[in-house]
């Protein structure tokens, strides 16, 4: 496309809105030039800046609609597609392959382009001034919902992609209410309009029933004649209609008034009136300043100005609860829909200082990140007064930090190596910036900071606070992991105790529940192999290996069997290795049923040619054991870790003394001692699998554990690991340790004649416990009474196709929902099952609820 097309495209898409905006005259002001390719990097102001994410559940089109979204704000010269596998965003060959996104990709773009800019003016639309989108597309799979719920955390925003034939699916109703958890304020995109079958009442009612919020339609579909081809978009907020010309790149767009809808299309005319008037008085229902308008405008819904609706949507939407839901139509893969969806991000979602104060914790001390930045933050003593002696007072160690990021993607990127892609929170992150890592312990300098913007990235000299950037080059920093620049602190130990352990946004990662065994062809590629496959953990941390002790198999795990298969597609594929994964097999637990005697042990023994000794005691029991406030706690997998270290006693110390030295901070003692133990769960006695469930008491006593220099991380790790293997020997011989399964929360949508097959087939021949049947209809009465609004009230323009049977379209068609809880081991190879039970319509998705214990012949089957 040449630039002058490019330049003409935007400019036409934004002279439609200044038709339609208060501004007429604004027209005269758009620029003569466009700086799109300019190579400069454009410095975002906050207030202009959007981080959002695309959420949807899978195949509703977030890829194609990421994919025009570069392309109208510039960013790339042709649109991606993702049936020819070409889209920017699902880069990795494995998704292309399926199609489907793995990995949430970040990039930036400008909306409206840069070159649109005009000067400021308070009641000028937000999206006629260039704003940055930091767009993060998230995967919709639901093995990838940890995937998901990372990505989330980060987001100041987000649009959620419905497709217009399925309506509200069962991972969609799943992220949205982590969105809510989260308090993320959202639109809603009606995608796939064009297609047959499609059903935007229906969508909209399930909208209220299953998404639990009311539906504010700013956007109907416009089907040519009333019954025709998708061709547009009636806007009840802007009080016109836009029609795409088609076959094009959806840039040729022509707009009509309502006057001019008189010989347009009358009936849409009437349909924009009607939805204006459902539209502002839903917003009325939420927003008192629009209800003062309202009744300014003598009650006429007409005549309150675009501006004021939008202002008033923002207000509805901005604390995040999702009790109000903006909706939009369109049909991507037409390019119908998308640009207006774009100025809805800039217009309604908020930007990062709108936001609520990020979480952080410190240990137990948990707050806001401007709390603890301002002093608010009480950081307790530790319990070892000496290193609390060395360490400054509070509100000085606080105001040095020089910037707080979260790491929320390691990204491999054949030309540019390791990607980190990273939110920063407070601060600025300046290039060569020492990052501390607070959860890895060790600093490593930032050398190069980028802006990923499409496949392209632009070197920047610092990633500021509310911004989204990569940095390229790190060794260690995983996906999770916390970022600390704090100028001149000690390299290896970082900044005092207890900022060194700061954890913004901590999410836990659930528990892995498949595994695969990973052979390395040959003994030399085993090195090889070990790397790559740590790789593939700094990019996703829901994936775990362990190194069998005996065996020395490698094992890799992961949450769902696609999620394996894609890593060894990743492993196998993209990185080359020379390695086999064998069969994906359920993953049980070991448990520890009574608690065991207390076992010591003192490690002795050069490691690397260096000596090292430490002590350590271990005892383990099951968990639901109290513990003394006093114990630093950490939970592990599922298990809890409890270390004790008593005063220490100078003189008592078998050598050297009993203080510990600077470079042994207690912080590192800890750490050593956790990983210790951890390494020690990873591997149960009795059937190797993972211990779940079980309380691990360590007690570091420096009087006798503690041996001056000689006592070193790796020593305190290895005597801590020997000691709790010593514990679960024990266990093993006195008959304690008892085996544990998965069990899963499945929710199956099916239509009402298979219900009575899905239901039988769960509770007798899978073990499965039924929950609940819910019917969508029904469900509709018990969410919006909640809400205390009456569901005929929803409004939404009839369906031209839907209702051939004269079926009350108020009520969503007879989908049904099962709810139960089944063992994992009964839904292995479910889903083909399901295909035949239903016709190939039905559909799930499932999660860990929790680890039961076996007993009988379930335990003897394993
Ligand atoms: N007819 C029609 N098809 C569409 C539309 N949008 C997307 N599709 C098709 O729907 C399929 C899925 O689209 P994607 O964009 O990959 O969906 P996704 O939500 O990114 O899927 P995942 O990455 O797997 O989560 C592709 O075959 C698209 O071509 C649309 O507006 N109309």
């Amino acid at each position: 496309m040449s630039l002058l097309a490019y330049q003409r495209g935007c400019l036409r898409w934004h002279q439609h809105l200044r038709c339609i905006s208060l501004y007429p005259d604004s027209q005269s002001r758009l620029p003569k030039t466009s700086h799109r390719f300019s190579s400069h990097h454009h410095i975002p102001s906050i207030k202009k800046t959007r981080n959002i994410g695309i959420i949807a559940h899978i195949d509703a089109g977030k890829t194609t609609t990421t994919e025009r979204m570069l392309y109208y704000s510039g960013l790339t010269r042709r649109i991606g597609d993702v049936d020819d596998g070409s889209t920017v965003t699902d880069f990795l060959p494995a998704e292309r392959a399926r199609g489907i996104t793995v990995q949430s990709a970040a990039v930036t773009l400008h909306w409206p382009p840069l070159a649109c800019d005009t000067p400021d003016h308070p009641n000028i639309p937000r999206s006629q001034h260039p704003h940055t989108i930091n767009l993060i597309d998230t995967p919709g799979h639901a093995d990838f919902t940890f995937e998901v719920l990372r990505s989330l955390r980060i987001l100041d925003g987000a649009v959620c992609i419905l497709d217009g034939v399925a309506g509200v699916e069962a991972q969609t109703e799943k992220v949205w209410a982590q969105a809510n958890k989260y308090s993320i304020p959202r639109i809603l995109f009606v995608n796939k309009l064009d297609r047959d079958g499609a059903a935007f009442e229906r969508t909209i009612k399930e909208v209220g029933s299953r998404l639990k919020g009311w539906p504010a339609v700013c956007q109907i579909p416009w089907w040519e004649g009333g019954k025709g081809r998708f061709t547009g978009v009636g806007d009840a907020v802007n009080l016109c209609a836009l029609k795409w010309k088609e076959g094009g790149d959806g840039k040729d767009i022509q707009k009509f008034t309502i006057a001019q809808l008189v010989e347009e299309d009358s009936s849409l005319r009437e349909e924009i009136i009607k939805a204006r008037a459902a539209l502002v008085e839903a917003l009325c229902e939420f927003d008192e300043r629009l209800l003062e308008t309202w009744l300014e405008y003598s009650d006429d819904s007409l005549a309150i100005p675009p501006q004021d609706i939008r202002n008033s949507l923002r207000r509805c939407i901005i604390d995040g609860s999702g009790k109000l839901i903006p909706i939009f139509a369109g049909a991507s893969f037409r390019n119908i829909g998308v640009q207006p969806l774009l100025d809805a991000v800039d217009d309604l979602l908020p930007d990062p200082t709108e936001r609520p104060d990020p979480e952080v914790s410190l240990g137990s001390i948990k707050g806001g990140l401007s709390e603890l930045l301002q002093g608010k933050l009480s950081i307790q003593a530790l319990p070892n007064k000496q290193v609390m002696k060395r360490a400054a007072p509070k509100t000085s160690i606080v105001s040095q930090i020089e910037a707080c990021a979260l790491a929320f993607k390691v990204v491999h990127d054949p030309r540019r190596g390791i990607l980190v892609y990273v939110r920063v929170y407070s601060g600025s992150i300046n290039r060569n910036a020492a990052l501390w890592n607070t959860n890895l312990h060790v600093t490593e300098r930032a050398q190069r900071l980028l802006q990923m913007q499409a496949s392209d990235a632009i070197e920047i000299p610092h990633i500021t606070a509310g911004q989204i950037g990569v940095i390229a080059g790190l060794k260690f920093a995983r996906t999770g992991d916390t970022l600390m620049s704090y100028p001149g602190v000690n390299l290896k130990t970082g900044p005092p105790s207890p900022l060194n352990t700061l954890q913004l946004r901590p999410i836990d990662v659930p528990p892995p529940v498949f595994f695969a065994a990973i052979e390395p062809h040959s003994l030399s590629e085993e090195k090889n192999v070990a790397d790559i496959l740590q790789m593939l953990l700094r990019e996703d941390p829901s994936l775990h290996v362990n190194v069998d002790d005996e065996s020395g198999q490698m094992l890799l795990s992961g949450m769902g069997e696609l999620h394996l298969e894609i890593a060894r597609d990743r492993l196998v594929n993209d990185f080359k290795a020379k390695a086999t994964m064998g069969n994906i097999e359920i993953s049980y637990r070991e448990c520890i049923l009574s608690p065991t005697s207390v076992h010591r042990f003192v490690f002795d023994r050069e490691v690397a040619g260096k000596k090292g000794i430490a002590g350590c005691e271990a005892s383990i029991s099951p968990l639901e054991k109290a513990h003394s406030d006093e114990d630093f706690i950490v939970t592990r997998a599922g298990n809890s870790i409890t270390i004790r270290i008593p005063q220490t006693m100078p003189d008592e110390s078998p050598r050297g003394g009993g203080s510990l030295p600077p470079d042994l901070p207690i912080s590192t003692i800890q750490a050593a001692l956790v990983n210790g133990a951890v390494a020690a769960l990873a591997r149960g006695p009795r059937r190797a699998f993972p211990l779940h469930g079980s309380h691990v008491a360590l007690t570091f006593d420096p009087s006798k554990d503690f041996f001056g220099s000689d006592t070193s991380p790796a020593a305190l790790s290895s005597a801590a690991r020997i000691a709790v293997q010593g514990a679960l020997k024990e266990a093993l011989k006195s008959g304690n340790v008892g085996l544990m399964e998965p069990v899963m929360n499945v929710v199956i949508s099916c239509d009402e004649a298979t219900l009575g097959p899905i239901v039988h087939d769960l509770s007798s021949a899978r073990g499965g416990h039924v929950l609940s049947l819910d019917n969508d209809g029904n469900d509709d009465r018990s969410a919006l009474e909640r809400l205390a609004i009456d569901p005929k009230r929803i409004y939404a323009p009839a369906d031209p196709f839907a209702s051939t049977t004269g079926a009350d379209t108020s009520v969503p068609g007879q989908q049904r929902q099962v709810s139960a809880r089944v063992p994992l081991k009964e839904m292995v190879g479910y889903l083909k099952h399901l295909r035949s039970l239903t016709g190939g319509r039905g559909t799930f998705i499932m999660s860990v609820d929790k680890f039961e214990r076996l007993t009988g012949p379930r335990e003897k089957a394993v």
